[in-house]
């Protein structure tokens, strides 16, 4: 609700609930495509497709040196690897499945935890 919302934005509240949720993704059972940057020597056109590459260490290091004014940049960066995702594996893979799965659960946990 709104004023929940103002709140989340102004106080370090907003970030700490983000270093909760990381957390959870990272331990989630499907985030293994994700842990890591993709190492686009080992995955032959990614560099070229891919503009902005993101994974959970990237964003696990951007909280921990303050690169994240609020939990809406945070949640960009979130979405950046789902998009990413989708854009370069089929839905219907392996890597392709596991992005459709963390975005689901995303979507619930952050609705719940900041919303
Ligand atoms: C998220 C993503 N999208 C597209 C391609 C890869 C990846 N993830 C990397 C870690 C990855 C996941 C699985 C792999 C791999 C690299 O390299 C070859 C063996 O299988």
């Amino acid at each position: 609700e709104k004023k929940a919302r103002l709140a989340q934005d102004s106080t370090t509240k907003g970030l700490a609930t983000c270093r909760v949720l990381l957390a959870e993704l990272e331990a989630h059972q499907d985030a293994w495509p994700f842990l890591t940057p993709v190492n686009h020597k080992a995955v032959p056109g990614y560099r070229k497709v891919i503009k902005k590459p993101m994974d959970f260490s990237t964003i696990r290091e951007k909280l921990i040196t303050n690169q994240y004014s609020n939990w809406e940049t945070f949640i960009v960066d979130v979405n950046l690897i789902f998009e990413n995702c989708e854009r370069f594996n089929e839905d219907d893979s392996e890597i392709g499945r596991a992005g459709h799965s963390m975005r689901i659960f995303f979507d619930k946990r952050w609705a719940e935890l900041l919303m």
